[in-house]
């Protein structure tokens, strides 16, 4: 039974970190594949794990949503057969939808011999508020069907920002382990235990409470595999509290829908909180007035990551150097000019014959010297992306 383990998570939030981490300390002796489906069409991430000597299949050519399950599956079942690996883990791209790809999974579990494992999602403790609020449909959906949260940038992050956070992320999935311990504190194997795993401290101290109150031992189940019998305690939470857990790992709850009515933005890059009359009359014929321009009708999903979310890419034989790259980057971020970025990579060679490789979220950059690559080649993500200007930017052919 191969095992399957899907990293989530939004743009730039550590999901390529979180997999380098896993595999060097976490996966030893194991047959391990990394299906990668990259939004955009210049792949960038491939290189920086093929240095780790696993099998990569990069998926580049769209995500991995309603419209490529079954492609997804076709991969999955050759990667299977051609390979017999231990595990396959798969990182969706940023933009894709969590419970989109569990689906995909799901869809070939009876025809594959695979297991879906773990189901695991990176937020960024700072970015989290903001993303979810400007991008909260694809966003929050990441967030409401992880099993695991895996908060990163909490080594730098302060304690406040965390904390609200984490709160938030509490808010739309109350069942999840919300890791915030800085991941490189923590052993490979500690972190994959939670995520294969993830129980909750409320289950926990519930599941203490539980059998705590077990004395007496009588004869009735009510079906979790735990013994609850008379249990005032358990009455009490049947009665008074919809909203806790019998502790007993499974949810009982129809939480995904609740939140669906309630939380979910259109995600257009615009702040719609107090709109959710917007969200209750897509059966009717009333018009999106969100103004970006698509029809919503009948679409509870309402976009497709392409349809908000666009790339960028070229490659190059360029040359940079450091500073000039450095200035490029910041100029992304200083306004709109360039559209709303949400991300930039790449690995581009230097006027000093060293190669340069570059990570940017919004208000990070990172520059560091990296190993030669076949060619130069960066990639931008954002929403609304001037393409034009971008290319005047990096100095390359529109
Ligand atoms: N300080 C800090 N930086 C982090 C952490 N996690 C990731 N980063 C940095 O954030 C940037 C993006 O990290 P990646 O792991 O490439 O993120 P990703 O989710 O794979 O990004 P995509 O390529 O957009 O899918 C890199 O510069 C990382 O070094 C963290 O926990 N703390």
């Amino acid at each position: 039974m191969v095992k399957i383990d899907i990293v989530s998570g939004f743009l730039g939030a550590g999901k390529t970190t979180l997999i380098k981490k896993l595999l060097k300390d976490a996966f030893q002796g194991e047959q391990v594949v990394l299906i990668e489906n990259e939004f955009g069409e210049i792949g960038i991430d491939g290189g920086f794990l093929k240095e780790a000597g696993i099998q990569i299949r990069e998926m580049n050519s769209g995500c991995i949503c309603c419209s490529l399950v079954g492609d997804f599956g076709a991969s999955l079942k050759e990667v299977v057969e051609k390979y017999h690996p231990d595990r396959i883990l798969i990182e969706p791209s940023g933009v894709g939808k969590l419970s989109d790809v569990i689906k995909a999974v799901q869809g070939v579990e009876k025809e594959v011999d695979i297991t879906l494992n773990s189901y695991t999602t990176v937020v960024d403790a700072k970015k989290c508020k903001m993303y979810m609020r400007n991008f909260g449909e694809f966003f929050n959906n990441q967030v409401e069907y992880a099993g695991a949260i895996i908060m990163s940038r909490t080594d730098i992050v302060d304690e406040e920002k965390a904390t609200k956070a984490m709160e938030l992320l509490r808010e739309i999935n109350k069942n999840a382990a919300i890791i915030t311990t800085p991941i490189e504190k923590l052993e490979g194997k500690k972190l994959l235990e939670v995520m294969e795993h993830p129980v909750s401290l409320e289950e926990e101290l519930l599941k203490e409470e539980h059998e705590h109150h077990h004395h007496h031992d009588h004869d009735e189940e009510c079906g979790c595999g735990h013994d609850h019998d008379h249990d005032h305690e358990h009455e009490h939470h049947h009665h008074h509290d919809h909203d806790e857990e019998c502790g007993c790992g499974h949810d009982h709850d129809h939480e995904h829908e609740h939140h669906h009515d309630h939380d979910e933005e259109c995600s257009c890059g615009h702040d719609h909180d107090h709109e959710h009359e917007h969200h209750h009359h897509h059966d009717h014929d009333e018009e999106c007035s969100c103004g970006c321009g698509h029809d919503h009708h009948h679409d509870h999903h309402h976009h497709h990551a392409d349809e908000v979310f666009t790339s960028w890419g070229r490659e190059t034989i360029k040359k940079y150097t450091r500073e000039a790259l450095e200035k490029m980057l910041e100029a992304l971020s200083a306004s709109e000019e360039y559209g709303i970025i949400l991300r930039a990579k790449g690995m581009l060679p230097a006027e000093d014959g060293t190669w340069i490789y570059f990570d940017m979220v919004p208000e990070e950059t990172e520059i560091r010297e990296g190993a030669p690559e076949y060619t130069g080649r960066l990639c931008v993500i954002g929403s609304k992306l001037n393409e034009e200007k971008l290319a005047q930017l990096f100095g390359l052919n529109a």
